[in-house]
Order: structure tokens, then C-alpha cells, then sequence
């Protein structure tokens, strides 16, 4: 296996007797911004949880930055959902919960983020909009200085202006060698910053491309080639 980037080798996880992801295989580099794509109930969400190792008992081989055991956990930050702190919990005891349990958790980074996301440190979770919990979340996930960051549709209840906003300056929150994975449901607003694209389909890896290569090969916007390649196939 490459010792760079993530590398999935035949992949495979069934809960119970149900197959969810089947025979993945796949190398990505570090220092992309890639999308996961794919209708729902097709296994992203647990695609990243077994990525993550908390999905356990899957079959075949994960590394990251060459590390193919379980230590691979401390290079990836996966938008938590945050359900186990207590709605009276600051967004500041949360930091700070993140802090002691983060070596690689960036204060100043965090606290850019916060201001940036126009959260206030002093304000309880109980209190945030679905909206404002999901820039929380993305704040947290992307305050850790580490390989590989995965959201897991972290933008479905933000306003379209802060979507904007929020997804044009990404790649500035990340390290240029760092891998981040972003599963959505709205593609067309990622198109301009991503540059390749993780389609899943009836369990199994569809398609992992470049989207310059989707452009200039096929002339197809990333969302068209989408739309096509699903239905084709
Ligand atoms: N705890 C569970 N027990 C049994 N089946 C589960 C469980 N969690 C997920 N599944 C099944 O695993 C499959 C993949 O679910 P997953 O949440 O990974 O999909 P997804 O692609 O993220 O969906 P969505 O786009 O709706 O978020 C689904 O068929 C779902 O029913």
C-alpha cells in the first residue's frame, strides 16, 4: 500500500447480516478537498465511521499517512455531533474539552473559526439554531491541525450566505498536505473549490475522479457528469 494519503484496500462492512459498504478500494492523496457523493442510505456517513475506526469489525485494509492500524485515529478529526455534552455546556467548555483531549487542537485557529462563524464564545449549545450547531461543529472539526478531516453533510441547515462564505474559504483552514472529505446532498455550491469527486452506488465505489479531468475530458459540469454516471450505471 502507498504510504501517502488514504488508502482503502477492498473495504468491506455489513451491520448484522446487511452488506452497507462492499470491496472498496481506493487511493486518495493528501492535500485534496474531495466530495463524497451518493444517494441516501448508500453509506457515507459509515463509510467516514469506519474511515474513523468507529465503526468496528470491518473487513480489509485502511491506512493514512502510512499508518494502517488503529493509531490512524489521532490523524483524523470527524465532525462530532456533539449529543455528549449537556445543552447547558458554554461553547468555551466545549473548546476546552477539545483542547485536553487534542494535542493537535489549534486555540487560535478555534478562535478564528468562532469569529469567523459569528459564534460567540459565552453562548450555551442549547441555545444555538440547527444553522449556528452546524458552524460549531465545522469550526471544532477543522480546529484540529491534523491529515485528514471528514464533515459529514456539515452544511444542511446553514443560510445560503453563510454557505458561501463558509465553503469558499475551506482550503484556508486546512494544511496544504491534509485531506479533507465532504459528504453533501447539494453539490453545485461545492463544484468551484473541490478537486475530486468519491461517488458511492449500490454499496460499492462507483467512480473516484478528478473534476479537471471531468471537465476537460467529458465537458461536463461535476453535477452533470454526476447525474450521468449514476444513472448509467
Ligand atoms: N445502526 C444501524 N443499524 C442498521 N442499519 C444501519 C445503521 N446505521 C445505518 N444503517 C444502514 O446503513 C446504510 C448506510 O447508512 P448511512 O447513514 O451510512 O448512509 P448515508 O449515505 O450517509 O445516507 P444519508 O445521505 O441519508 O445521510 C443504510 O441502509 C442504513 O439503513
Amino acid at each position: 500500500m502507498s504510504a501517502q494519503g488514504l488508502n482503502l484496500q477492498h473495504v468491506s462492512y455489513k451491520k448484522l447480516t446487511k452488506t452497507i459498504l462492499n470491496d472498496i478500494t481506493v487511493e486518495i492523496p493528501l492535500g485534496r478537498l474531495v466530495v463524497l457523493l451518493g444517494e441516501n442510505g448508500v453509506g457515507k456517513t459509515t463509510l467516514m465511521r469506519v474511515i474513523s475506526d468507529l465503526n468496528k469489525g470491518y473487513q480489509g485494509e485502511i491506512s493514512l499517512a502510512g499508518i494502517s492500524d488503529e493509531r490512524r485515529k489521532s490523524l483524523i478529526s470527524y465532525s462530532d455531533d456533539l449529543t455528549s455534552f449537556r445543552s447547558k455546556a458554554t461553547l468555551s467548555d466545549i473548546i476546552a474539552f477539545y483542547q485536553q483531549g487534542y494535542p493537535d487542537f489549534d486555540l487560535k485557529r478555534v478562535n478564528e473559526l468562532l469569529n469567523f462563524m459569528r459564534l460567540d464564545p459565552l453562548q450555551r449549545l442549547g441555545s444555538l439554531s440547527k444553522g449556528n450547531r452546524e458552524k460549531l461543529i465545522i469550526a471544532l472539526t477543522l480546529a484540529r491541525r491534523t491529515k485528514l478531516y471528514l464533515l459529514d453533510e456539515p452544511l444542511s441547515g446553514v443560510d445560503i450566505f453563510s454557505r458561501d462564505k463558509i465553503i469558499s474559504s475551506l482550503v484556508k483552514w486546512i494544511d496544504h498536505d491534509s485531506l479533507l472529505i465532504i459528504s453533501t446532498h447539494h453539490l453545485s455550491e461545492l463544484e468551484q473549490v473541490i478537486d475530486d469527486v468519491l461517488i458511492l452506488k449500490d454499496q460499492r465505489l462507483l467512480e473516484y475522479r478528478n473534476v479537471e479531468d471531468i471537465r476537460q475530458n467529458e465537458g461536463l459540469s461535476v453535477e452533470e457528469y454526476y447525474r450521468q454516471t449514476y444513472l448509467e450505471n
